[in-house]
């Protein structure tokens, strides 16, 4: 086993027959992503159309509202203890995990799910940024070699291309899977918001929906203690914050033209097959 598998394994492994044997429930919303595609963004604005702006929601940080699965790392213990100890209606869950790992329970009680994915080039410079600021990942190294390591799929939730793959096939045969992209929000929020409110069939006013649609906006969240994971323990924020940029297309101040070209070879390989559509620029 190698640093980073043994890493895998400390972290999550021994947690593994716990998140296995977790118990969903019909109402459940399962927010499930690759690492760094908007996860957080989602989990918000899904928090803010549910339940508003209440008292739990401006004192408890987002990450005490929406339960991480697999996660053992939360300052309020596991994930798993976190969502069945959850005391909201419907009970918002997030996950990272490919789709064949997710507990068999979400499928058995035909819970709803959100997928969000983004486009490889930023979402890879996205997690470059984390490992360098997380504790709790392995070290990123340098930019060079970590391009490599992430085309390679050695990445602890594995491979991006077979993750956002996995989903979307997965997407053709469970109706309650609502798969959105991270460039589709940042183009116009306001319309995503739309199209979640009509597959989650919630009826909101205009007004509620534009409130919605400001409070999610990125320097309202970056500002925001409860959403911009400020107090959130095993991080070092000097290295990087974790609201960073927030931008479609921040890739191209960090890929050589060498680099994304090398990239985009090996994109058209492993997508060959794939009727999924991404756009690293709008
Ligand atoms: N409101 C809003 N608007 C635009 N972008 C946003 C927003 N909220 C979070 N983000 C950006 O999403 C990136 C973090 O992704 P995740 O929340 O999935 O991270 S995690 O996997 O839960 O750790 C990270 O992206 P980068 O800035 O590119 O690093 C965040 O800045």
């Amino acid at each position: 086993m190698n640093y980073l598998e043994r890493k895998q394994s400390r972290v999550y492994g021994y947690n593994w027959e716990n998140v296995q044997n977790f118990q969903a429930r019909p109402d459940d919303i399962l927010i499930a992503t690759y690492p760094k595609a908007g996860t957080t963004w989602v989990s918000y604005i899904l928090d803010l159309l549910y339940f508003g702006q209440t008292e739990r929601q401006t004192s408890t940080p987002i990450f005490d509202r929406v339960a991480f699965l697999e996660s053992t790392i939360s300052p309020m213990g596991p994930g798993k203890d976190l969502a069945d100890n959850l005391p909201t209606s419907p009970r918002l869950i997030k996950t990272h995990l490919p789709v064949q790992f997710v507990p068999k329970s979400f499928w058995e009680q035909n819970s709803t799910i959100i997928y969000v994915a983004r486009n490889a080039k930023d979402n890879m410079v996205s997690y470059f940024h984390f490992d360098r600021m997380t504790r709790t990942q392995p070290e990123p190294g340098e930019w060079s070699s970590y391009i490599h390591r992430f085309m390679e799929g050695k990445m602890v939730f594995g491979s991006w291309y077979d993750h956002v793959n996995g989903w979307w096939k997965k997407k053709q045969t469970h109706s309650k899977l609502h798969y959105m992209f991270y460039e589709d929000l940042s183009e116009d929020t306001g319309r995503e918001i739309d199209n979640l409110c009509s597959f989650l069939g919630l009826s909101r006013s205009d007004e509620e929906k534009k409130r919605v649609a400001s409070g999610v906006q990125f320097d309202n969240m970056k500002k925001d203690d409860t959403t911009n994971y400020s107090t959130h323990c095993p991080c070092d924020y000097k290295s990087s914050p974790f609201m960073r940029k927030g931008k479609v297309g921040d890739w191209k101040n960090h890929f050589t033209v060498a680099q994304s070209q090398q990239c985009d070879e090996d994109y058209e390989k492993k997508m060959k097959n794939s009727t999924l559509q991404f756009r690293t620029e709008i």
